[in-house]
């Protein structure tokens, strides 16, 4: 593919998106319709797709639309590359500029057009990260690097990077978690690498690890990690300790790829189903990586900043508040309830420990700890919740 064509791919898969389809369903849709596409075209026209809708707002305004052609067409202005020399018509190319086309646009509004957040979030956003907030949206506009975490069980951290060099992947530690790299060359040969497919690195945000890392993890704990998606979280647990782990997941099929990634780390996590809980409990350590808006990895995942409204982020609120009730209920007496989210809005992180301390007498925040986007992980936020006089 030329790249206008790329360009026209991304134009139509953002018209799609911006329809209601959700962004990888788009993608792979095209994807299977363009079997002349080669790996390179897929990369660079996933790339597009991105790019744009981290600052879907700000192109919006550059390109005078907010439709796939608009959008593209800011992304182009943003870029300082001249629009003329994609939109040519020519063969499998945008089609050429309208006179209208060439004269809409302006740039975007100082604030959150700018930055590429939504009027209606901008006040939470401020008063969650008061003096950060501009420069953690900046953050979200711009590509996540790729981080690593180290295996413990399977070697340590030099061996890891020594291993990842042999396969041309270049990395340099990160600072917020001990077994944490980042990739600052060959991260598209990671899956093929050695060390991943053995099982000595994992991918995994270095806020995502802190998380882990500051849990008191001892041999013997008996753990319940009590959302457990696909597992990232278990199974950097898997790794620091040797306790027994068990992973629940409201929607078990999140956790269909946990065997195969356990297998491959030589971690043991048993699923366990809602039914059993109660049976297995209590536990030493409950971790609640609860569902959240995801507000600290829309780097990631850009199409939450814009879906997301204030209905959803109500509902996210109540189903985090049922959660921290119910697990509440599955943790010894002298055990550990850890609640993280990867946002950093104040309503899902702050502001449900102190509704949770208020409505439930007998807890105390044993540790409280926020990662922002701006020291270049994902925002996380973590608290530590433990009962004030266990009981003999
Ligand atoms: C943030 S993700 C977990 C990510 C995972 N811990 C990791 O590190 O890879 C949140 C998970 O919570 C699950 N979930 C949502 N509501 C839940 C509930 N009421 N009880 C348990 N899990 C729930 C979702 O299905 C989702 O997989």
């Amino acid at each position: 593919m030329t790249p206008a064509a790329r360009v026209q791919a991304a134009i139509e898969i953002l018209d799609e998106i911006l329809a209601g389809k959700a962004a990888e369903q788009a993608l792979t849709g095209w994807s299977r319709r363009s079997r002349y596409a080669g790996s390179k075209d897929r990369v660079a026209v996933r790339d597009h797709v991105f790019d744009v809708m981290r600052r879907m707002r700000s192109f919006a305004a550059l390109g005078g639309a907010r439709n796939g052609r608009g959008l593209m067409l800011g992304a182009m202005r943003h870029a300082g590359s001249d629009p003329e020399t994609v939109f040519t018509g020519v063969a499998y190319a945008p089609a050429g500029l309208t006179d209208a086309e060439r004269s809409a646009g302006q740039d975007p509004d100082p604030g959150p057009e700018a930055l590429d957040i939504p009027d209606w979030l901008w006040p939470r956003f401020t008063e969650s990260l008061s003096e950060e907030s501009e420069a953690c949206a900046k953050a979200l506009q711009d590509r996540a690097p790729v981080h690593l975490r180290v295996n413990l069980a399977k070697g340590d951290v030099p061996q890891a990077q020594d291993r990842l060099l042999q396969d041309g992947i270049a990395t340099i530690s990160h600072p917020a978690a001990s077994t944490a790299l980042e990739i600052t060359e060959g991260a598209r040969r990671l899956r093929q690498s050695e060390a991943y497919q053995t099982g000595l690195v994992e991918l995994q945000d270095a806020a995502s690890q802190a998380v882990v890392e500051a849990l008191p993890l001892r041999d013997g704990m008996r753990v319940l990690d009590y959302c457990a998606g696909g597992g990232g979280k278990a199974l950097a647990m898997a790794s620091r300790a040797r306790v027994e782990i068990f992973a629940h997941d409201v929607a078990p099929d999140r956790m269909r790829d946990l065997p195969a990634r356990a297998a491959r780390a030589g971690a043991t996590i048993s699923a366990i189903p809602s039914s059993d809980l109660k049976q297995a409990g209590p536990f030493d350590l409950v971790l609640c990586d609860a569902p959240c808006s995801g507000s600290g990895a829309w780097r990631r995942a850009p199409e939450g900043k814009w879906r997301l409204d204030e209905t959803g982020l109500q509902e996210l609120c109540g189903i985090q508040v049922e959660i921290l009730e119910t697990v509440s209920g599955m943790v010894a007496d002298d055990g550990l309830l850890a609640y993280a989210t990867c946002s950093v809005l104040r309503d899902e992180n702050q502001g449900q420990i102190e509704r949770f301390l208020k409505q439930n007498g007998g807890w105390r925040l044993a540790v409280q700890q926020q990662w922002t986007m701006q020291h270049g992980t994902d925002g996380f936020y973590t608290a530590h919740l433990t009962r004030d006089t266990p009981s003999i």
